[in-house]
């Protein structure tokens, strides 16, 4: 499946906030919507789910009309929207109902899911009474009772302790390896690397940086080396190894650090002649490793200045 944003543009009164976007999400591999607050994530995402429309431009599911797709969504907004009173088992069925299950399939749906999050016990409880890690849970279940084609999910690891965010993350990658078409929204970078394969940098109402995330940081120059070795000096050991192999005017830059070494080269492609080099002087090697930038240094560059 291919969800495709086309050259959406979209104004509140007088503020255009979006400036003709175009991005594309492909079933099996989730995509990152960044950007820094009033950027557009919402905007768009509403857009995408025919909330309201936009004054031009499509959306577009494998080449047609998303709105005559009938593709269904699940969506986790930001502001959560259930019941704090009301019992959690009930307006969970309810919720499933709404979205056209049967009574059965809707019970066996919240049952099944309440299981997945290790939470059986909370069917006859009101949302209220759990912690809120717990309450964002539930707002996940809510999400995804109906198995829902499109799953978006506006930071959903807010308030999660590390063993329920890594439940939130087998549970997000079952969602990409079942072919969901998955949009992650976070300012929490860590996520965003480990499961968008693909992202998106709004910035101004533009998209600023799209594509695959391992080619974006392949593109940045890769003349930036740390090394470590087991003992010594460091830098001291690895400026005479690299005087003694000729190659001073290879390395550009060279700053110690508390626990290695990082090194800028003059040609990247060089690389091999700087290990080669240390190694040669008889210096053990622990880690000797090209340095890509971060996506949040990705993101920072990009989406620091407001277009
Ligand atoms: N209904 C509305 N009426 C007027 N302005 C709006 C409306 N909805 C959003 N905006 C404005 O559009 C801009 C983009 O908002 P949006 O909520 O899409 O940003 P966002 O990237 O989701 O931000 P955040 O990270 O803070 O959630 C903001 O300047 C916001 O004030």
């Amino acid at each position: 499946m291919l969800l495709e944003v086309k050259n959406v543009v979209k104004t509140f009164g007088e503020k255009r906030v979006l400036e003709g976007i175009s991005l594309q999400v492909k079933s099996g591999a989730a995509l990152g919507l960044l950007g820094r607050n009033g950027a557009g994530k919402t905007t768009t995402i509403r857009i995408v789910m025919g909330v309201f429309p936009a004054d031009s431009g499509e959306i577009l599911l494998d080449g047609k009309p998303m709105s005559k797709s009938g593709a269904t969504f699940g969506y986790l907004p930001e502001e959560r929207g259930l019941y704090p009173k009301k019992l959690i088992g009930d307006q969970l069925v309810y919720l499933a109902r709404l979205r056209g299950l049967t009574r059965a399939d809707a019970v066996a749906a919240v049952k099944r899911w309440l299981a997945r999050m290790g939470m059986e016990e909370v069917y006859a409880k009101k949302l209220d009474t759990l912690s809120k890690g717990n309450q964002q849970k539930i707002q996940l279940a809510s999400t995804l009772l109906h198995d829902p084609d499109i799953v978006i999910l506006d930071e959903p690891f807010s308030g999660l302790d590390p063993v329920n965010a890594s439940l939130l993350k087998d549970v997000v990658r079952e969602l990409v390896a079942a072919g969901k078409t998955v949009i992650f929204s976070s300012h929490q970078m860590g996520y965003v690397e480990e499961f968008c394969d693909n992202i998106a940098i709004l910035n101004g109402g533009r998209i600023v940086l799209d594509g695959n995330l391992h080619d974006i940081k392949m593109s940045y120059p890769r003349n930036r080396i740390l090394v470590s070795l087991d003992k010594g000096d460091m830098a001291a050991s690895i400026k005479t190894a690299l005087s003694q192999a000729g190659l001073d005017s290879l390395v550009t830059k060279l700053i110690p650090r508390e626990h290695d070494v990082i090194l800028t080269l003059a040609d990247p492609a060089k690389r091999g002649q700087v290990l080669a080099a240390l190694s040669g002087a008889g210096l053990a090697v622990d880690r000797f490793e090209v340095l890509t930038p971060t996506l949040e240094q990705i993101f920072v560059e990009k989406a620091g200045e407001t277009a």
